[in-house]
Formats: C-alpha cells, sequence, structure tokens
C-alpha cells in the first residue's frame, strides 16, 4: 500500500491544554447528544481543540456525502472537508452561539473558545451558519451579545 505523506509545515508539537473544564456529554430526545459544562466558564475561555480527520474533495463527493458524516464535517481549506474527532463534533447549533470556533489549518485542529461567560447547565453551542439540515429546535436563549461583540469576541 501506498504510504500516504504527512504534509505538516513544521514537526513543531501542537500543545493541548484545553482539558481543565469539567464538561460533559448529555442526550437531548431530539437535538441528540450535546456538550454541557458542569462549571462556570468565563468568557474567552478555550475549552477544546480537536483534531481533524481531512477528506479530499474528490473522497467526500464519492463517499462522504452519502454518509452520516454530512452531518458532521466542517469545510476546510483547498475544498477539503475536515471532521472534528473529539468534542468538535458534538457541539449542537444555535442561532445565538455562546462557542466560536477557529478552523487552525497549518495545524489541522480546530480550536473551540467561549465568546461570552457561561453559567453551569448551560449547553454549549456553535452557529453552523444559514443552511440547516434539520428543524431547530433551540429554546430562545437570552443574550445582550449583539452581532459585533460576536464577530469580533476572538482573541486567538
Ligand atoms: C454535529 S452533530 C451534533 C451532535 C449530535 N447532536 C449527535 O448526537 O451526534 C449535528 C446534528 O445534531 C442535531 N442538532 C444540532 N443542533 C440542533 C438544533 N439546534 N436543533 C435540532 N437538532 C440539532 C442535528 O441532528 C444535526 O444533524
Amino acid at each position: 500500500m501506498e504510504e500516504k505523506k504527512n504534509n505538516n509545515k513544521d514537526d513543531t508539537p501542537v500543545v493541548m491544554n484545553q482539558h481543565k473544564i469539567e464538561l460533559e456529554l448529555r442526550n437531548h430526545p431530539i437535538r441528540g447528544r450535546g456538550v454541557f459544562p458542569k462549571e462556570q466558564i468565563k468568557r474567552n475561555t478555550l475549552i477544546e481543540i480537536s483534531p481533524v480527520l481531512l477528506f479530499t474533495p474528490d473522497e467526500y463527493k464519492a463517499h462522504g456525502q452519502y454518509t452520516v458524516l454530512d452531518h458532521y464535517t466542517y469545510i476546510w481549506e483547498g475544498g477539503q472537508f475536515a471532521l472534528a474527532l473529539g468534542l468538535g463534533s458534538m457541539f449542537n447549533h444555535a442561532s445565538n452561539p455562546n462557542v466560536g470556533y477557529f478552523r487552525d489549518f497549518e495545524n489541522k485542529v480546530i480550536r473551540y473558545k467561549t465568546m461570552r461567560d457561561i453559567e453551569p447547565d448551560e449547553e454549549l453551542c456553535i452557529n453552523y451558519g444559514s443552511n440547516l439540515w434539520f428543524e431547530d429546535t433551540e429554546e430562545q436563549v437570552e443574550s445582550d451579545l449583539d452581532e459585533q461583540d460576536f464577530l469580533g469576541s476572538f482573541d486567538l
């Protein structure tokens, strides 16, 4: 079998220092599994770094899009698709999310940070964008966050 080349730009280790917060997966009858904190989390806290598994555009067109992966993959650079390994695949969608993410193409990871202070048991959600493929069950979450704050809140 032909060996696949690792195209990492350098061999610098990627520090995975996120797991200091107690998180758990909880099941919702419609949304399925989601991520919840057992403690308060401050705004701008790194809560997860998910390594990604990459699919080429051809692999995705021929196979991935016809499988459950289609509900889990992120768009990546160069037309690739990325499956987040770890909690990155478990965040449910909210139109007004409390978690934002940054695609680190060079290190092939996605970093997730809180966008505001979060209370224990408040579900951690990201925004999937406007083309949802399911009926959104989300309960309206009150927030004083405005659009500008949302877009400009990262400090990565
Ligand atoms: C990336 S997965 C999230 C993890 C998923 N809940 C699970 O248990 O595997 C995306 C799927 O979660 C569900 N989902 C996420 N956010 C939702 C929401 N706001 N309302 C309804 N379903 C949601 C949909 O079924 C969607 O296809």
